[in-house]
């Protein structure tokens, strides 16, 4: 998906591009770890893997051209990098046997102070102006808390009731019936056998390749009470959107669910309205129309990433908001060997100075299901990190007990261990965001949503707010749930503004529509970006009401 790898594969193509003179074999699960031992950094990244390739002198070989200098003068245009001595470490201890082994980086250089721009701040930030613009942001450096301020170290997560403690996400542990699950898994693995892609896009004048394979699939069977001609228009509309999972790469027609996934989506979609009619919802989240008997969440498509081993990994992220709209609701089902999922909190701009985000690790095991609630995308990145190593997972049954295949052998009878992670996530695109309603930049390509998740807009508009709007923003930045539980059921739009109150208490999270076309166009784009207006677009519940011209 193209929102999901921009952020962190960007940085490992940046950090890659500058080491690849030195470090021309480097894997890309090991740029990515010392991006993240790096905060992100990627000087110090670049450093940190030369340093830890036994090289002393950084700098570049006489007479070698550089191959990115576009990019090279745009990191340094605005400080030029001094030389850092970094310390060096060892290898950790050999890996028991039993389990897959990947090169591992030793631990994290003692941080030294910045001189390149944030990569993650820098293209994740749109500059200050209100209207549309192809100017960078004006500010790249963030405000870093005083050293007094601690830093947290990683938490792990390992139960559901720590989940929902310190994340907007749920852990469901054990939710299909296990020979589902395992049905599912061998279908899925089978199918990423059998031809799921590793996305590919431009950065700069590179193009680079995720980490894992990946595929995109819509529901057939919507089960909404629409007729034949509406469900066929709507899954040809995401059959359009689908391509911008694989990074605005045009794509054939998505496949539909299998018969597995489709089974597994009607138990997941159960425990998730069960968990959505917990939570009071945001004034900008979906809602269905009073007058049909749809539940508040329904999924429409599945993306799936497959992980062949400790190696493959998808970068920190948040998910692109595109076609979910604002505040979605995500089920990510894990199937196959366990990993960790990892969560950040993004310090929003008003609180930088006073705290460091903190990382949380939550181990996934086969047939857990996390669902990603209402601001998970808005105020946390997510990752599956790279491990040096994995467990194996024995499947319950042998393929045999399935007829999965119509040839027969005998390995079908045997169980085979496994180091593959199958993920599904299974997503509701909103039909107030549909395709054909999505802004086009001036490449004339549609154009991505993301939200502010440093709330930069909202700092900037601070002064002409009322004081409990601050307040709202605050008390739904923290806590688990990012919002209070009011125990109401239901939900709909009859319940009108109730949902949120007057809108005091929800956060004023503003959301940017941001060219893509660079993704896809050699690494070329207009840069335009503009805020994206609810109202004047006529999206939302409210608007619904509005009339006929409105999108639904
Ligand atoms: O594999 C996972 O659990 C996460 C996948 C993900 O974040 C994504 O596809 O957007
Ligand atoms: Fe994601």
């Amino acid at each position: 998906m193209a929102d999901s790898l921009a952020d962190t594969d960007t940085l490992i193509a940046l950090v890659s591009s500058i080491v690849n003179d030195r470090l021309p074999q480097v894997e890309s699960s090991s740029v990515l770890e010392a991006i993240l031992h790096c905060d992100g950094d990627v000087e110090l990244a670049a450093n940190y893997l030369l340093q830890n390739a036994s090289i002393t002198h950084v700098g570049r070989p006489k007479g070698k051209k550089r191959a990115h200098s576009g990019l090279d003068a745009w990191l340094q245009r605005d400080a030029p990098s001094p030389k850092r001595k970094l310390v060096s470490r060892k290898e950790p201890s050999p890996e028991p046997t039993d389990v897959l082994v990947t090169r591992h980086l030793s631990p994290a250089p003692p941080r030294q102070p910045r001189s390149v721009p944030n990569l993650l701040s820098v293209l994740q930030q749109p500059s200050t102006s209100s209207s549309p613009s192809k100017k960078p942001p004006s500010s790249s450096r963030k405000p870093k808390p005083p050293s007094s301020v601690p830093r947290l170290p990683p938490l792990t997560l390992p139960s559901p009731a720590m989940v929902a403690q310190h994340t907007p996400c749920t852990l469901h542990i054990s939710i299909l019936p296990p020979e589902l699950a395992c049905k599912l898994f061998y279908t899925m693995v089978d199918l990423a056998r059998g031809g799921w892609k590793r996305n590919k896009w431009w950065l700069f004048e590179r193009m680079v390749e995720s980490p894992h394979r990946t595929a995109f699939f819509v529901r057939k069977d919507l089960g909404s009470n629409q007729d034949d001609k509406g469900k066929g228009r709507e899954r040809a509309e995401w059959t359009e959107a689908a391509q911008y999972w694989y990074n605005g790469t045009p794509t054939d027609i998505p496949p539909a669910f299998p018969p597995e996934m489709e089974e597994a989506c009607h138990i997941i979609e159960r425990a998730v309205n069960a968990e959505m009619r917990k939570r009071t919802r945001f004034d900008m989240e979906w809602r269905p129309p009073s007058d049909t008997p749809e539940p508040l969440w329904q999924a429409n498509v599945a993306a799936s990433n497959c992980y062949e081993g400790g190696k493959e990994t998808v970068g920190w992220h948040s998910d692109q908001l595109t076609y979910l709209g604002p505040y979605p609701t995500i089920a990510s089902l894990s199937l196959g060997t366990r990993r960790t999922f990892s969560l950040r909190d993004v310090v929003p701009a008003e609180e930088q100075e006073k705290r460091h985000a903190r990382t949380y690790n939550i181990p996934l095991p086969h047939n857990s299901l996390v669902i990603m609630h209402a601001t998970t995308q808005e105020r946390f990145k997510h990752s599956i990190p790279p491990q040096s190593a994995v467990d194996i997972y024995k499947p319950i049954l042998p393929r045999s007990a399935f007829s999965i295949s119509s040839v027969k052998s005998e390995e079908d009878d045997k169980i085979e261990p496994s180091n593959i992670r199958i993920n599904i996530t299974f997503r509701f695109y909103r039909p107030d965001f549909r395709p054909q309603s999505t802004p086009r930049c001036k490449c004339g390509i549609p154009m991505i949503l993301r939200p502010d998740m440093k709330n930069t807009t909202v700092a900037r508009e601070k002064s002409s707010r009322k004081p409990a709007s601050l307040t709202g923003t605050r008390k739904a930045r923290s806590g688990g749930t990012g919002r209070e539980v009011d125990g109401r059921g239901g939900g709909s739009e009859e319940e009108d503004g109730g949902i949120n109150g007057d809108g005091d208490e929800e956060p004023e999270m503003k959301y940017w529509w941001t060219c893509y076309a660079y993704a896809q166009n050699e690494g070329k784009g207009c840069g335009l970006w503009k805020v994206m207006d609810m109202h004047a677009e006529g999206r939302g519940w409210k608007e619904r009401k509005k009339g006929p011209e409105s999108l639904e």
